[in-house]
């Protein structure tokens, strides 16, 4: 039997003491996590994220987990021979390319984080947004400036698309029966195409339409930086604005930044950009008053 005046189980009781409130506050309320192709690829990593999102589901949290894999299709699409391109971050994608994403996404990414969840002792649901009609993709539209003329141009991305309607019955469904939804970003679009969709964009559209508490969005940095590297706890969108103006802000973070102000604008109360590298970060920006990463609220939610 276990001796309750061992310190170490005295600190472990203290925590969860620390965590009761935060797990009161939440229970039955929604956390979409997008966890990222950059966070897979440690196996210890990868198993301590399974666990937090275990021990969400078996506190009454109901986690909704939507995966990247961006480096994962790159690998598989350089095998193949077909060569890849960015613009603004997305990946332009033709008939083959989607195919390859397609294959790397829903079949192999989205069936390894099942197997991880099941492993740390949950029941997951491995979908993509083709699954039950849940989501309808429209087409990504970008534009350019000339460099010469200054005119706008067309440029197009492929098939590569953005949530249009999400039915959440399905999420739902799956979350009441116990099991945690793990969805590949990939959609078809009304004209029966099937759609590239970036995770983060998929992780944002779904947790605007969940009215999640939480979007949490993985990635390799601490969360949102200031110029000499320190991080910055609570940003409001207008902050937001300002970073990116001063150029505080740029490449990947853009984007990322842009999915969390339009999920907060659009129903989610928070987001947080916090650092998959870390172990059980999730954990420490639920469960403790300090936290972790960035969080990013209207004015109207309270930390
Ligand atoms: N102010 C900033 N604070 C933190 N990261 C920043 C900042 N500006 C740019 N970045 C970059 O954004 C990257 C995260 O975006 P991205 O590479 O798209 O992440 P992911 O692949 O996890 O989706 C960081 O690794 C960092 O290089
Ligand atoms: C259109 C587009 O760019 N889609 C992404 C989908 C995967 C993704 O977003 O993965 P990460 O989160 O790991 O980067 C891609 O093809 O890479």
């Amino acid at each position: 039997m276990s001796n309750p005046h061992d310190p170490a189980m005295l600190a472990k009781a203290e925590t969860l003491v620390d965590a009761l409130p935060y797990m009161q506050r939440y229970a039955g309320r929604t956390f979409v996590v997008k966890y990222g192709g950059h966070a897979m690829g440690d196996p210890e990593l990868a198993s301590d994220f399974a666990e937090d999102v275990v021990l969400l589901k078996a506190v009454g949290i109901n986690p909704v987990v939507v995966h990247g894999g961006g480096p994962q299709i790159g690998a598989m699409l350089k095998k193949a021979g077909i060569e890849s391109q960015f613009i603004d971050g997305l990946r332009v994608t033709d008939k083959a390319t989607a195919e390859v994403a397609e294959m790397v996404l829903s079949g192999a990414i989205n069936k390894e984080i099942v197997g991880w969840i099941s492993k740390a002792g949950g029941k997951a649901m491995g979908i993509s947004g083709k699954d039950g009609k849940m989501v309808t993709a429209r087409k990504v539209q970008r534009t350019k400036k000339d460099p010469d003329s200054l005119i706008e141009k067309v440029v197009d991305l492929g098939f590569v698309g953005e949530p249009d309607s999400i039915d959440i019955s399905v999420i739902e469904t799956i979350s009441a029966a116990g099991m945690i939804p793990v969805i590949a970003p990939i959609a078809p679009g009304a004209d029966g195409e099937t759609y590239n969709v970036n995770a983060d964009t998929m992780a944002g559209a779904i947790a605007a339409a969940l009215g999640a508490a939480r979007l949490f969005l993985l990635t390799d940095v601490h969360g949102v930086l200031d110029k000499q590297g320190n991080l910055l706890t609570d940003l409001r969108p207008a902050d937001i604005e300002k970073l990116q103006q001063d150029g505080t802000i740029s490449g990947g973070m853009i984007p990322k930044l842009e999915t969390c102000v339009h999920a907060v604008e659009a129903g989610c109360e928070a987001a947080v950009v916090l650092d998959g590298r870390v172990s059980h970060a999730m954990l420490l920006e639920i469960f403790t008053q300090e936290g972790a990463g960035t969080l990013i609220r209207t004015g109207q939610t309270s930390k």
